[in-house]
């Protein structure tokens, strides 16, 4: 009564004083109400219906949580995918994609603010959404249905934890009944799969909350991780990572930022098709957009022809990609080279590693070097001792001196991420792979269930598995191919300036033109200036590392390594170093040497890991004369390259041998540029040859 006799006096308007008291009177009743009455009941109300109401509260603390209602940053986000900070990966928080019960597209890249330079060459996402994710209520349903019709108990719908989002999955975290334990899904989750319709790319999993288990479910339409929506992440990460790459972003859409220089080297294994190579392109791209050339110099090696050499012509490269896999090792052996010029110049100035070396002189920089190769299996197969060498050393030693790896393959068996490469790269991230032993190989564990399309794992430096969605430059091939060209473009122009700007341009100084020079093929001695950035990119210090020259060939060691190469029929630069105690790089250029005078085979033996030492250099050439001669009479036959294949020779040396019978009369010389040796000899010469050399 009190209540309403202070609204009409407020209605009426009559003296201050009296609305005043008015005012006061209303504000207690009001307060003596909601004690007595409103309190209790809403109490009531909520106890009675907490069942149905928690799904919601709980959804309610999670965009708390989000800070989706701007409450503040949160403190003890929940998610599946958490893992411990390995290897200098960056999870950010800043446009996570949380579970939206109404099925309302999320917004994946955030706003974006106005960028500049290179950042602002990537194309922008034309669909900038998250895939729409479950409601409480239906994840809830599909739990209940399904895991009834995999045959196990559950009485009623699940009390719904949380629901995470991320580009490709959505993580559903839910209660569960007491009689129902986690192992009993993970054991029927062919069937859970089967019967959510899912069957790649569905996972049981653990959850973070107490007596619960999650089911991860990708999403029907997936969204596409375009880099332009992590490049506001990407510029912050820069100003501390010191070679920053945007991985994509993981399962509650956080982005994902690695930092190269502390993996220090990366394994990447992917089944064609699987997106290893969009993901290579965003890890170049990263780098290209945040260093410069003269902070970062890319060697791609790319013997498949296809994915890197759109980059050709980018000032980043130290020589245009090298697709000539017989050269692949020498590149290789250049860096590690470069390797050690490194550490002497260290050693010099009393730096420890990189950073600090360009931290003390500023005017004398010397750039990361990040050499990628598409396929090294195929290389493997070519020179494994050789390959597994190298990785051994860099990987080993490469780190301090500002030399990082990134190795990818299609083929992760056991004869391609050896032991040697497996130790010696802790850092993976696999893509779809074939077989579950592929999984096995390069992650240690059994089948993911990756969908393809760009849906990996990582696991770096040894820590956890982390699952995420790569970030690709554009849906569009043109598009991205455009994009490469604008880089190319504003870093060309860049370096225009900057060279307008110094008077001290001295071509002949770049210290890469002179270490790769050997590595270029014809295909680069054809590329215009513009589109060799070594001629155009000086520093000064590298000069002096230059003018270090490679071992020399001596005399006495030489006959060594003829020796040991012919008493164990071929050659390493492994048995070398260990025979006679001699550096890598030693050992490398007597093998090359060997290769070169045609005493060895270019390549190595898988079987034996040595190259071979060639039979007309291991035999007197009577007695090579003589098994040609035989073989010719054998078979009737004088196809120079069949006796080359079946005595294992070099062409150039049957055709003088060759040369040497038309002189004995055995053979008549071709009578045309198109024509063949003819035997000389008639059936009973050649076979009383025959019999002589059988007795
Ligand atoms: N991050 C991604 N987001 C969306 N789609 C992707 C992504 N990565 C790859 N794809 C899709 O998968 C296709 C194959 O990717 P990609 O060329 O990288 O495969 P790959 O593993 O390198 O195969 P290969 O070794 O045969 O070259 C792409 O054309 C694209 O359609």
């Amino acid at each position: 009564m009190a209540a309403l006799g202070s609204v009409v006096v407020l209605f009426l308007q009559p003296a201050p004083e009296l609305s005043h008291l008015a005012k006061m009177v209303l504000r207690y009743a009001v307060t003596l109400w909601l004690c007595i009455v409103g309190v209790p009941h809403i109490t009531t109300f909520a106890w009675k219906h907490r069942k149905r109401m928690r799904p919601w509260f709980n959804q309610l603390l999670q965009m708390i949580r989000n800070r989706e209602l701007k409450l503040g940053p949160s403190s003890s986000d929940i998610s599946l995918s958490k893992l411990p900070n390995a290897g200098g990966v960056e999870s950010m928080s800043s446009t996570p994609e949380r579970g939206e019960p109404n099925h309302r597209p999320v917004m994946l890249a955030g706003v974006q603010s106005v960028q500049s330079g290179p950042y602002a060459l990537f194309p922008p996402n034309p669909r900038p959404y998250s895939s729409s994710t479950l409601s409480a209520e239906q994840a809830s349903e599909l739990i209940f249905n399904t895991v009834q019709l995999a045959g196990l108990k559950m009485d009623e719908p699940p009390e719904i934890l949380s629901i995470d989002a991320g580009p490709t999955l959505q993580t559903i975290s839910f209660r569960l009944p007491a009689r129902l334990q986690l192992s009993d899904l993970v054991k029927k989750r062919d069937d859970l799969a089967n019967h959510i319709g899912q069957d790649q790319g569905f996972a049981v999993a653990s959850s973070a909350f107490p007596s619960s288990a999650a089911f991860v479910i990708p999403h029907q339409e997936r969204a596409f991780v375009y880099m332009s929506d992590l490049v506001n992440e990407l510029r912050e990460f820069s100003k501390t990572a010191q070679l920053p790459m945007v991985f994509g972003k993981d399962m509650e859409g956080k982005p994902v930022l690695v930092d190269l220089a502390k993996l220090p080297h990366l394994l990447v294994a992917g089944f064609t098709g699987s997106g290893k190579s969009v993901y290579i392109n965003g890890l170049l791209t990263s780098l290209a957009t945040t260093r410069s050339p003269q902070q970062v110099k890319f060697l791609l090696i790319d013997p498949k022809m296809v994915e890197l050499m759109m980059y050709t012509g980018l000032p980043h490269l130290i020589s245009p990609p090298v697709t000539d896999p017989m050269r692949v090792s020498l590149a290789l052996k250049k860096i590690v080279v470069e390797m050690e010029k490194r550490y002497t110049r260290f050693a010099q100035v009393g730096a420890r590693n990189l950073l600090q070396y360009n931290r003390n002189h500023p005017q004398e920089q010397i750039p990361y070097i990040v050499t990628v190769i598409d396929e090294y299996a195929d290389l493997m197969v070519l020179a494994k001792t050789d390959v597994e060498d190298t990785v051994q050393r860099l990987t080993q030693m490469g780190r301090a001196a500002g030399i990082h790896l990134i190795m990818g393959t299609q083929r992760p068996s056991v004869d391609v991420v050896t032991g040697v490469i497996k130790s010696n790269l802790p850092s993976r991230v696999a893509f779809q792979l074939r077989s579950v032993y592929d999984y096995k190989t390069v992650l240690d564990t059994g089948n993911p269930h990756l969908l393809g399309g760009g849906d990996g794992i990582c696991m770096l430096n040894g820590g956890g598995q982390k699952r995420f969605q790569s970030a690709a430059i554009s849906a569009d091939d043109d598009e991205t191919t455009q994009y490469i060209e604008k880089l190319k473009s504003y870093w060309r122009n860049d370096m225009r300036m900057d060279k307008a700007d110094s008077e001290q341009v001295n071509e002949s100084s770049s210290v890469f033109a002179t270490i790769f020079e050997e590595v270029e093929t014809e295909q680069m001695a054809t590329e215009s200036v513009e589109q060799n950035p070594l001629s155009e990119f000086p520093t000064g210090e590298w000069a002096d590392l230059e003018e270090e020259e490679e071992p020399l060939i001596n005399e006495s060691v030489y006959e060594q390594v003829i020796r040991l190469a012919r008493d164990h029929n071929g050659v390493s630069g492994r048995l070398l170093q260990q025979a006679l105690n001699i550096d890598y790089i030693t050992a490398a250029t007597y093998v090359d040497q060997l290769s070169k005078e045609g005493k060895v085979a270019p390549e190595y033996d898988p079987e034996t890991g040595l190259k071979p030492w060639l039979v007309d250099s291991r035999e007197s050439d009577e007695k090579l004369l003589l098994r040609v001669q035989r073989m010719i009479c054998e078979t009737r036959s004088t196809r120079s390259t069949d006796i080359q294949q079946a005595l294992g020779m070099r062409k150039e040396k049957v055709l003088q041998l060759m040369g040497q019978l038309v002189k004995l009369d055995f053979l008549l010389p071709p009578t045309s540029t198109k024509g063949g040796y003819t035997l000389a000899w008639d059936e009973d010469r050649i076979q009383s040859f025959l019999d002589n050399e059988e007795e």
